[in-house]
């Protein structure tokens, strides 16, 4: 689903400030696979994000989606296939607009299939099913303006969204970083059931080591801009939070 090659990004070239924030990374992430990145500060890590998902351009390599070379497609013309969640929960959102019509420019976004997109009971009900999956009551919140919500429903919303339409691929970039305990467990259970309902092919990053052990089917720790460690299978499901720990001793 994702092929990374030889893949290299270098910021502020030839100047004294220079840096190699990713140096030679290949990668082969299959359709429905769920990549668990953990690495400490600086080591790439939101910079491969932001390379897949084409908010910055690679120096050097290239990057394949579904077999198609996107290395030079802008960020719009990849969000046919990639949703992200970012770690700020006021990202992805229009805060002023309603949740129905936030989920509506989300339908828009990569014209989805199987709705009625507008103002139609339909697409409301469709919605108003889909939100009442997160049981957090807000199925009968439609018009309120998901500003007023707080950092874990935004998130949750976030996540439905993302999948609203035919994106195949979510990134999701520590995405609860900024919520509490009870709201970071419920964010990313919902984002487990979600990849796992709609097949999806997922990458997170995580600085949280015990949400690294528990999802994911792969787990990639990345050094000075290089993969140390890629672990899939048994080894993976087996993985424990202090042994992990030790990958940082
Ligand atoms: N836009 C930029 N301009 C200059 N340097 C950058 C830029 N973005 C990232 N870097 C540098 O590239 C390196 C990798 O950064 P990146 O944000 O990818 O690391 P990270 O693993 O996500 O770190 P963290 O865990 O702290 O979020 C760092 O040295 C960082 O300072």
């Amino acid at each position: 689903m994702i092929s990374v090659k030889q893949l290299q990004k270098t910021f502020n070239t030839g100047k004294p400030n220079e840096v190699i924030a990713l140096s030679d990374i290949n990668l082969e992430i299959g359709a429905g696979e769920y990549v668990v990145i953990v690495g400490s500060n600086g080591s790439g890590k939101s910079t491969l994000l932001n390379l897949i998902a084409g908010s910055i351009l690679a120096s050097k390599g290239t990057i394949s989606i579904d077999s198609n070379d996107v290395t030079k497609l802008a960020e719009y013309d990849r969000s046919k296939w990639i949703a992200r969640i970012f770690q700020n929960p006021l990202l992805g959102t229009a805060a002023d607009l309603s949740i129905i019509d936030n989920f509506r420019l989300a339908a828009l976004r990569t014209k989805s299939k199987g709705l009625t997109i507008g103002k139609t009971e339909q697409f409301k009900n469709t919605v108003r099913e889909r939100i009442a999956t997160l049981d957090m009551g807000l199925e009968n919140k439609l018009e309120q303006p998901i500003g007023t919500l707080s950092g874990g429903q935004r998130q949750a919303l976030t996540l439905l969204m993302s999948v609203m339409d035919d994106c195949q691929i979510l990134l999701l970039d520590e995405p609860t970083a900024a919520l509490d305990p009870r709201s970071a467990d419920n964010v990313l259970r919902i984002a487990d059931d979600l990849i796992k309902k709609f097949k999806l092919t997922a990458i997170l990053v995580t600085h949280n080591l015990r949400d690294a052990a528990a999802y994911g089917t792969r787990i990639i720790q990345m050094h000075e801009g290089t993969v140390l460690k890629d672990i899939s299978g048994t080894e993976k499901d087996t993985l424990k939070q202090n042994q992990l720990f030790e990958w940082f001793a």
